[in-house]
Order: C-alpha cells, then sequence, then structure tokens
C-alpha cells in the first residue's frame, strides 16, 4: 500500500481529536483509502494530555511541519487568521496539501488560498469548516452536483443552537450555557463569534460560494447574532407555532444571491424546527432532487476529526490524480453574480413592541403597517403587568420587502405610545 504522511498542526480540541481517531482507527482508515495514511510529524506549542504524542516527531514550532520533505498533507488546527494564513500558504508553496477545519480562514482568504493552490496544483480540503462531523461539503459538491440550488437553510452554529435550545427547553440563562457550552469545547477562541452570528456567516460565505459559484464574500453576509434573543421571544413564538432557530440563509433570486444570517421563526413542524443541543442541520433545495437534509454534529472534537479525517482520505486517494474535485463552485462564470441587499429580500416577520395600554394604540400600529403594504397574519396581545401600564404585543406579518418594514418600524418607534425599540425577528416557512 502506498504511504502518504500527514503532518498536523495544532493539538487543541480538533487537533487532540484527529489525532486520537486517526491513531485509534489507523488501520480500518488505511484499508478504505487504500493508503497506508501515517502522522509523521506534529507542531504543538505544548502537550495536550488528552493524546498521547510520545514517540512521535513533535515540534513546538508549526512551520516546521510545513517545511518537512517527508509531509505531504499538512493539516492546520491552530485557528485564527494571521499565522493559520502564512501557514497554508507556505504548505502550498512548498507542494504540499492541506486539510483545515478553518472557516475564517476560508472565508477570509479562500480566494487566495485556492487560487494558489490550483497554480501550484494541489488540494486545500476543508469539510471540517462548515457544520462540523457533518459531511455537508461534500453532498453540495459531489452528490448534488446534477442540481441548480434553489436554496439552502442551515443551523450552522452548534454553539447558538445549544444555548437557544437550553433557553427554551430548560428556560436557562444566556450567559450560563454560554460558559458551558466553552467548556464542552464547542465555542471558538473568541465566543462572540459564535454569539454574534459571524461563525454562522463564515460557514455560510462557504456554502453560497460552492452552491451558486460566486467568489467568497464574507464582507457581503448580512449577519445578526442571538444576543438580542429573549427568554419572552422563545415563548411568544412558541404560542404562535414557531421555534426561533439561527439560521443562515442562501438563495437564488431573480436578481441575485441573497446571504443572510439571522434568528429566524421556524415552523414547530418542520425538522430544521427540531434540530437542538449542539446538532446542526442544513436543509438544501435542489431543482432535480427537491428538499435534502444533513443533520448531525456541529462542533466537538471527535465529530470534528471526523470530517477532517474524511477530508486527509480524499486528498490521499488523489495525491496522483489530475482531476482533483474543484475548490468551491462546481461552475465557473458566476463571478459578476449580485449578492442581494437586505433592503431588497423579502420576508415575513414577528414584531414584538411595547405598548401603552390605552385605547385607539393598536389602530394607529395597524394603520402605519398598511400605510406600509405590511398585511398582519397574526396578534397576541398580553395582560398588563400590575406594575406598570404597558403591554407586550406581537405580530406576526406575511411577506414583505425588508426596506419597507424598516420604514414601518422607524415609524412605529416614532409613536409615544411605543415603549423603546420593536424586536423583529425574520420568519421563514422553509416550504420550498
Ligand atoms: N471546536 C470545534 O468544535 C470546532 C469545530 C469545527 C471547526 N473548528 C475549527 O478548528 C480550529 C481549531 O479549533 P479548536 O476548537 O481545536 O481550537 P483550540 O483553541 O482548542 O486549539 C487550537 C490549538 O492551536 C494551538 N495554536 C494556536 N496558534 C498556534 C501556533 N502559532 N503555533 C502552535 N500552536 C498554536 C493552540 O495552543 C491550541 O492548542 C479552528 O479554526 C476552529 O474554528 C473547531
Ligand atoms: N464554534 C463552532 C464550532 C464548529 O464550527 C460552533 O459552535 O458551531
Ligand atoms: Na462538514
Amino acid at each position: 500500500m502506498k504511504r502518504v504522511n500527514i503532518g498536523i498542526c495544532g493539538l487543541g480540541t480538533v487537533g487532540s481529536g484527529t489525532f486520537n481517531v486517526l491513531t485509534r482507527n489507523q488501520e480500518t482508515i488505511s484499508r478504505r483509502a487504500g493508503r497506508d495514511i501515517q502522522i509523521t510529524h506534529i507542531g504543538a506549542r505544548r502537550d495536550n494530555p488528552a493524546s498521547h504524542t510520545a514517540g512521535y516527531n513533535v515540534s513546538r514550532d508549526v512551520f516546521d511541519v510545513v517545511r518537512d520533505p517527508e509531509v505531504q498533507i499538512v493539516v492546520e488546527l491552530i485557528g485564527g487568521t494571521s499565522v493559520a494564513k502564512d501557514l497554508v500558504l507556505e504548505a502550498i508553496a512548498n507542494g504540499k496539501h492541506v486539510v483545515t477545519a478553518n472557516k475564517a480562514l476560508i472565508a477570509l482568504h479562500g480566494n487566495e488560498i485556492f487560487q494558489a493552490a490550483e497554480a501550484k496544483g494541489v488540494t486545500v480540503a476543508f469539510e471540517a469548516a462548515v457544520a462540523g462531523g457533518i459531511p455537508v461539503i461534500k453532498a453540495l459538491r459531489e452528490g448534488l452536483v446534477a442540481n441548480e440550488v434553489n436554496w439552502l437553510a442551515g443551523i450552522i452554529n452548534g454553539t447558538g443552537n445549544f444555548i437557544l435550545t437550553e433557553m427554551r427547553e430548560k428556560g436557562r440563562a444566556f450567559l450560563d450555557v454560554l460558559a458551558e457550552a466553552q467548556e464542552l469545547g464547542y465555542a471558538e477562541a473568541d465566543p462572540t463569534f459564535d454569539v454574534e452570528g459571524i461563525d454562522a456567516a463564515h460557514k455560510l460565505t462557504i456554502l453560497a460560494s460552492i452552491a451558486y459559484g460566486v467568489p467568497l464574500q464574507f464582507e457581503s453576509v448580512y449577519t445578526e447574532g442571538i444576543t438580542q434573543i429573549t427568554q419572552d421571544d422563545v415563548q411568544y413564538a412558541e404560542e404562535l407555532g414557531y421555534r426561533i432557530k439561527h439560521l443562515g440563509i442562501a438563495k437564488r433570486g431573480q436578481d441575485g444571491v441573497e446571504m443572510r444570517v439571522h434568528p429566524t421563526l421556524v415552523p414547530e413542524q418542520r425538522l430544521l424546527a427540531n434540530v437542538n443541543g449542539v446538532l446542526n442541520a442544513i436543509l438544501v433545495h435542489g431543482d432535480a432532487v427537491g428538499p435534502t437534509m444533513y443533520y448531525g454534529p456541529g462542533a466537538g472534537a471527535e465529530a470534528t476529526a471526523s470530517s477532517v479525517i474524511a477530508d486527509i482520505v480524499d486528498v490521499a486517494r488523489e495525491v496522483d490524480l489530475a482531476h482533483p474535485v474543484p475548490h468551491l463552485g462546481y461552475h465557473r462564470g458566476a463571478e459578476g453574480l449580485k449578492v442581494l441587499p437586505m433592503a431588497e429580500v423579502v420576508t415575513s416577520y414577528y414584531l414584538r413592541l411595547q405598548v401603552t395600554d390605552e385605547v385607539g394604540v393598536m389602530a394607529r400600529i395597524a394603520n402605519i403597517l398598511s400605510d406600509n403594504e405590511i398585511n398582519i397574519e397574526a396578534i397576541i396581545q398580553k395582560e398588563p403587568q400590575p406594575s406598570d401600564d404597558t403591554v407586550p404585543l406581537i405580530l406576526l406579518t406575511q411577506r414583505v420587502q425588508e426596506q419597507k418594514m424598516n420604514k414601518a418600524i422607524t415609524e412605529l418607534e416614532g409613536q409615544t405610545s411605543v415603549i423603546g425599540k420593536v424586536t423583529r425577528i425574520r420568519v421563514e416557512q422553509l416550504d420550498g
């Protein structure tokens, strides 16, 4: 069996998980790959007690791994976008294939990295970068190759979904659940990436590029996190027959592509509404196949290692192959396809307003909405608090363009009977 030498850079959560699974299942993996896959060099600033690396060639400087002439596949698991970028570009320059779990790196610098890789005739594989253990990159790029993707919508941040699930099921506080997600190794080094939607936007950038062949353009993704979601919103959504999920959505319209990440009300009977905890799921609607869904753990050491190793095997198999799977789009020529500004997106809305409990308030609110061509689908009006003469008013609207909703919200917030800000959460039926 032909031997393929692997160098692992970074021995944190995913690095250690990858080392452990690869050494534990080495024989099976090699047999399936048709290649003798061996870890020959590890770059780690310090040892990780979770992995027994005694007897392995370990360097404290990760660049020793990419400069090692024996190493054929460099596995980048240090994270971040500065050293990791230099490391990957140097590995490519040295003619090595790269496997990475780093979505920030791919979303921000992928265009440059893939160009360098193609010029050098090497592969950069990144299955673990999107939805952890779910083989969704492979599904999109290979399994669905026949389809035009009408739209895709996914829960693509495990930490965020874990927080929303614990808030809904156990009434737990946001920060308490976030601390647990960090302990479990789900969160990013900077957890604001998880809760502010940045991590999901990195992943959506990658999914949209593959689905539509557009260049990676993280800066064009409309991004909202989950930090504004209150326990009350979770309850009211439930009363209306919905769950709040943090979704990444990419959709092909007539005038361009939508790319957006935000909390979304999803009808409770949809599969996506029932994806809980650290689990992720991506619903892809192809023109030929219809809706297909990919479900599994979105984070965690060995779940993510599962994808890293799948990439290692793919690359090991193609080490001497002339036509590897292309890095991004399975078609070229969509470079100029426009990304729709959020103002042009059409969706339905959940609105929560705190209003004074007096005659005529409801009529004024209804007038503002109808003046902006917004139809109301459902209303919940709560009893006034004993301590207070204001009441929460929850509205579900029909579909309308975002810019009309922006105008209506500004007008609503200008009313003296509307207290504070209007909470707006988008609603998607996801029924294709
Ligand atoms: N944790 C997950 O569930 C998960 C899932 C999918 C993808 N990822 C991605 O995988 C990557 C690694 O994440 P992680 O959770 O394992 O992070 P981590 O912080 O646990 O591990 C990173 C490791 O790299 C080491 N490191 C950083 N810079 C280094 C340098 N210059 N030289 C040597 N070592 C260095 C750190 O000391 C640490 O041990 C990130 O890109 C992350 O986004 C993580
Ligand atoms: N922090 C990420 C890791 C997986 O990419 C998450 O929680 O989804
Ligand atoms: Na994946």
